[in-house]
């Protein structure tokens, strides 16, 4: 079966980029059924037309430090059989598959970016001490008294890392200094009035750089081991992370 792979980093969050993915659709001129979907992280979808006689189409999504790797992969069968259906392959429906995807990615790539700039995304840092990371408890709010970890809303325009800084500033007192991109998770809420479940909360591994640490608007936080992390009441959304978490510290 013919195939061909797409790979495009897109400036979005998570949810952003699967639901752009969602609305625009893909590139062909036939209608494709849907047979999995699983927000934000995969979907595939299968049908026929044209030259096609199955084409089927794959995404999956994954979260990195510089925004949504969303990989396409194309499976086609084509019409004609044999060896003049494989010329046919090479030089006219590889082709227009090819250019079919290029400027569908393109398209797409540019609407994610415009629509993440009215989602409010919410950055959270998983301070790191020895074999232990820093965790705080909601001190007002719904969530009032789960556990997480500090952060809070990115400003519109605003680097996600500025962001991050200048929480753990406004709710520790402490400067941080960020390592690296630990994991994202869907949160079902509404965030700053916006649709429920459109954001996302982006956590990174860091360190205290300077401050002595005090909580201005957490009830409490504590120092933790990774196997101290589980029996905690977390607000449920921040649970997925907890294995990077895990396995950070036991690795460093
Ligand atoms: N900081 C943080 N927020 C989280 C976590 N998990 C989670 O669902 N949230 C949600 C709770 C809130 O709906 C939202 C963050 O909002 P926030 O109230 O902390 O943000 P903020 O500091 O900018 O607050 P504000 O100035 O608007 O009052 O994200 C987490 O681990 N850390």
């Amino acid at each position: 079966m013919p195939w061909l792979r797409f790979t495009t980093l897109v400036e979005a969050p998570l949810t952003v980029a699967f639901d752009v993915a969602r609305v625009l659709g893909r590139p062909w001129p036939w209608a494709l059924t849907e047979v999995a979907s699983d927000r934000p992280h995969a979907d595939a979808h299968t049908g026929s037309g044209g030259l096609l006689a199955q084409v089927r189409h794959t995404r999956s999504f994954s979260p990195t430090g510089a925004g949504t790797l969303v990989d396409d992969q194309v499976e086609w069968d084509n019409r004609v059989p044999g060896p003049l259906g494989r010329l046919l392959d090479r030089t006219v429906v590889r082709r227009r598959v090819l250019a079919a995807m290029q400027a569908h990615l393109d398209l797409y790539a540019a609407a994610a970016q415009r629509r993440a700039e009215d989602v409010v995304q919410v950055v959270g840092a998983a301070l790191v001490d020895g074999d232990r990371v820093l965790v705080a408890q909601r001190g007002s709010g719904a969530l009032a008294g789960k556990w997480e970890f500090p952060g809070g809303k990115v400003e519109r325009g605003e680097p996600e890392l500025d962001a991050l800084v200048r929480e753990c500033r406004e709710e520790l007192s402490v400067d941080v200094a960020p390592q690296a991109f630990l994991g994202e998770v869907p949160l079902p809420g509404v965030v700053a009035g916006g649709p429920p479940g459109a954001s996302t909360l982006r956590v990174w591994w860091g360190r205290v750089s300077a401050g002595e640490l005090v909580a201005h608007e957490h009830h409490e936080v504590r120092w933790l081991t990774g196997d101290e992390l589980e029996g905690l009441d977390w607000i449920p959304a921040d649970r997925p992370l907890l294995p990077a978490v895990r396995a950070l510290l036991a690795r460093l």
